[in-house]
């Protein structure tokens, strides 16, 4: 069993949600609130190292009325163990769970050190998970979030987890806020990056369900065909 799992993410009119630089404010204060919303109502938010080392998020319900409680369980999905020590995503605002890959290999030699070594210290702080994958086995990854009580997730980036998480057929939904805004350049972040499909029949498959403006913005709301 896994979580459900909704991707929620804001992207410019031409598809962007960050520029190459790591900028990457696009939404509205209208969109921001709808966001915290759903942070308040799931069990678990989850983004790739790379959001954490670009924007040092807080990943907490902090745009609307709320009490420690409405925190969702922070997830980071953290290869190497990359999470700097002084990140917000430690503090003791909300539980973290920051999930690693297999940093030796099957025998338990072979260990990158320096990564084991950050491991280490990320586990006298959080909660770590070691995937047995060569990067973390999101699958895997799922069940054991699933099993830890978490059923419900709001998926927040990056581009390179968003393209992984829905090729292993792991997002149940999909909320995009489109922005008027175009920034435009070939090596800005877009919604899926990763190394996409080789054809058009492999696409994966989405029905709208909902659609409406809010503030400056847009927002479409999609399930994802199984
Ligand atoms: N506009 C938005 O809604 C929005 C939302 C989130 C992030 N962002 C932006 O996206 C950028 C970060 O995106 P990104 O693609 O560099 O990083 P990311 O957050 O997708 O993290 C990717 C990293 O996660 C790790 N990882 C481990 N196992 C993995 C697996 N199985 N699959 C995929 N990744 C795995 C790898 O180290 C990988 O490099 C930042 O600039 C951030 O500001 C924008
Ligand atoms: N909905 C949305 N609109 C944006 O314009 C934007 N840049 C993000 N980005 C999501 C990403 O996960 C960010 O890292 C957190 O939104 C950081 O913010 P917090 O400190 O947790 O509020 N999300």
């Amino acid at each position: 069993m896994k979580p459900y799992v909704i991707l929620n993410a804001a992207m410019t009119l031409d598809g962007k949600i960050a520029t190459k630089t790591g900028s990457s404010e696009i939404s509205g204060k209208e969109d921001l609130e709808r966001v915290h919303e759903i942070r308040k109502k799931v069990d678990g938010i989850m983004v790739g190292i790379g959001t954490v080392l670009a924007d040092d998020p807080r990943l907490t319900v902090h745009k609307i009325n709320a009490r420690k409680e409405d925190n969702p369980i922070r997830i980071v999905v953290d290869n190497k163990a990359r999470t700097p020590l002084n990140f917000r995503i430690l503090n003791d605002d909300a539980e973290t769970i920051i999930a690693v890959s297999s940093i030796c290999d099957e025998r338990n030699e072979n260990c990158d050190e320096e990564a084991v070594k950050r491991a280490k210290e990320l586990e006298k702080r959080v909660n770590v998970f070691y995937s047995t994958g060569e990067t973390v086995d999101l699958v895997e990854f799922m069940e054991y979030l699933y099993d830890y009580g978490i059923k419900s997730i709001m998926l927040e980036g990056g581009s390179t987890l968003n393209f992984s998480m829905i090729r292993d057929g792991l997002i149940d939904e999909v909320k995009i806020c489109i922005a008027p805004m175009i920034v435009g350049g070939k090596d800005s972040k877009t919604f899926f990056d990763g190394d996409g499909f080789d054809y058009m029949k492999d696409a994966v498959q989405l029905e709208l369900i909902n659609s409406f403006p809010l503030g400056k913005d847009f927002i479409m709301e999609y399930k994802v065909l199984k």
